[in-house]
């Protein structure tokens, strides 16, 4: 499995945000997409999603025969700034909605809803309102989704954002274990996120970004 980018490069309105950005990720790699705000790291997730589409250069996802050419985006979960949750419904009932509209790509299974949340330490709350949930546990939530279907690549914008120190240790750790079942995760971040062989990619901001020492 491999996920490419070649030579990318985003504008949003008039502007550059970057340009040239390159990398190659296998089975069980961490790209940590790091820089202050403002300097690109959201737009390059989102074009590398296929939410946005480049200015130039292409991603592209290599897998096994039936897999490789697929878009990104059909072997990708996507955990943006927003939860992706609708606060009327019940927790279960959001969970459950991911978990039949995203199904598993082949590779992997998904946990259960009950799982999930589990996995998450908030089983005891699937019944009420997404709406009701404290903002750090709406995050736990949202990452839960990520566990009820198995995608390949995991592409996170800041998923540590509203959480309490234990659950950022949590997340850390769920991380890992994706990693160590040969999953891919490209993760904007302003906390090391305790992945420590994770390649490094500091974005600048406008016109330009480049590559960590440890990345090439
Ligand atoms: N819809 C838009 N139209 C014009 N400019 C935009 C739009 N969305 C974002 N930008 C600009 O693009 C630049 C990059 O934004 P982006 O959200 O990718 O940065 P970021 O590195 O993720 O920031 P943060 O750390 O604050 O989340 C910023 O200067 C932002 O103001």
């Amino acid at each position: 499995m491999r996920l490419n980018a070649e030579n990318l490069s985003a504008h949003r309105g008039e502007d550059l945000i970057f340009s040239n950005i390159s990398f190659n990720l296998t089975a069980g790699e961490a790209l940590l997409l790091t820089g202050p705000n403002g300097s690109g790291k959201s737009t390059l997730l989102k074009v590398v999603a296929g939410l946005m589409r480049p200015a130039s250069g292409r991603v592209f996802w290599q897998a096994e025969p039936a897999e490789t050419g697929l878009p990104v985006r059909e072997v990708c979960h996507y955990l943006g700034h927003r939860n992706a949750m609708k606060p009327e419904l019940s927790v279960a009932e959001n969970l459950g909605f991911w978990r039949a509209f995203l199904c598993d790509r082949p590779g992997g299974t998904g946990l259960s809803i009950g799982e999930a949340a589990a996995a998450v330490e908030l089983e005891a709350i699937l019944h009420l309102p997404f709406g009701y949930l404290s903002a750090g546990q709406q995050r736990r939530m949202a990452f839960a989704k990520l566990l009820v279907a198995h995608r390949p690549v995991w592409l996170l914008d800041e998923p540590t954002a509203a959480l309490d120190v234990a659950a950022e240790a949590l997340f850390a750790r769920l991380i890992r274990d994706h990693l160590g079942r040969g999953g891919l995760v490209v993760a904007a971040t302003h906390q090391p996120l305790d992945l420590v062989a994770a390649h490094r990619l500091e974005m600048k901001g406008f016109q330009y970004a480049e590559t960590g020492e440890d990345f090439a």
